[in-house]
């Protein structure tokens, strides 16, 4: 039967996104149905998705080196809980920085093999990219992992055209022609308003979204005062300094929202602990 064939997410997720009695394990496989959903967290707000605000960072609290150089923090064993995570949730989703950066796939690919006999993949998140200036690359490896059936269509969330309408119908043309769709929500600030944002996706049926950065995301997640626009943290902190080069989030970090934050479960996976905290209800 699919549900014992099936390898099983690390428990502290299990705990962390599910009722015990729900059984999720052989449902959330991806046949290529571009617009299947998956099992997915309990959902406490039926006007957002659930959201996971979740990243890897050093024992000093950086999650990239000098000048935003990609680093691994994550070890072997906590990375396949990260791509777990991954496909627990509808959605993922990373800013404009992060994309340009790091160039990522956002997929499911260091899970353990599904059994041979299976002829569907694991469930693999939409992935969505916050670009208000439409600076994507045509050639990124959403794109390419897309056009190749082995991703979802990424969509982008950007706001209305501020200067030189036609620079942006043209650029528009090309990211969608490439694949991508494009989402305008209202902006604050010239930025995407996060509530806005997080509407709009309900909206278009994501009911849970993992949030993975950079720095300027998950500031905006934490300083966020208008609404709540999270529910879970989860930090893998890797055993490792990086030094005050590094690019660190918690600098500017001052709404109530973390105040907020209970710690649920520390889990051990491999040399990085991993920390799960709760936002309570206010
Ligand atoms: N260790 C880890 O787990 C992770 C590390 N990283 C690292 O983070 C670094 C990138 O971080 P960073 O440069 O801060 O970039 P981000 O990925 O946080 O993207 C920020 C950009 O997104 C756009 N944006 C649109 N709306 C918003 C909004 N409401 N809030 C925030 N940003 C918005 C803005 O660009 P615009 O105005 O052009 O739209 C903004 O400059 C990389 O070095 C990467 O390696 C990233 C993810 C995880
Ligand atoms: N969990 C985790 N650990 C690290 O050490 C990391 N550097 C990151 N980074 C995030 O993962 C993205 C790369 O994803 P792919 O491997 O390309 O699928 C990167 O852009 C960050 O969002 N995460």
């Amino acid at each position: 039967m699919l549900t014992t064939e099936v390898p099983r997410p690390p428990a502290v997720l299990l705990d962390t996104f599910f009722d015990p009695s729900n059984d999720l394990t052989g449902l959330s496989l991806y046949t290529g149905d571009d617009n299947a959903l998956m099992p997915t967290p309990r959902s406490l707000d039926e006007s957002r998705p659930y959201v996971t605000l979740t990243f890897a960072q050093s024992l000093d609290a950086k999650i990239a080196g000098k000048g935003g150089k990609q680093l691994i923090l994550s070890g072997s064993e906590s990375m396949a809980m990260t791509h777990w995570m991954r496909r627990m949730h509808d959605a993922i989703m990373v800013g404009i920085g992060t994309a340009l950066n790091d160039d990522p796939q956002l997929n499911t690919r260091r899970l353990p093999p599904l059994p041979a006999e299976h002829s569907h993949k694991y469930h693999l998140p939409r992935p969505v990219v916050l670009d208000t200036n439409l600076r994507l690359s045509s050639n990124c490896k959403l794109l390419k992992n897309y056009k190749a059936g082995n991703g979802r269509r990424p969509w982008i969330v950007t706001i209305a055209p501020r200067t030189d309408i036609g620079w942006w119908n043209n650029r528009r043309t090309v990211l969608e022609e490439a694949g991508v769709q494009i989402i305008e929500v209202e902006s604050n600030d010239g930025q995407v308003h996060i509530p806005a944002l997080l509407r709009k996706l309900r909206e278009l049926g994501v009911r849970s979204l993992m949030v993975e950065g950079g720095a300027r995301v998950i500031q905006s997640f934490f300083n966020e005062s208008q609404a709540k626009v999270f529910d879970s943290v989860i930090v893998t902190v890797a055993p490792t300094f990086v030094g005050e080069d590094g690019v660190g989030y918690g600098a500017n970090i001052s709404g109530g929202s973390v105040q907020n934050l209970k710690h649920v479960q520390s889990a051990l996976f491999g040399r990085d602990i991993v920390v799960v905290l709760e936002s309570k209800e206010v």
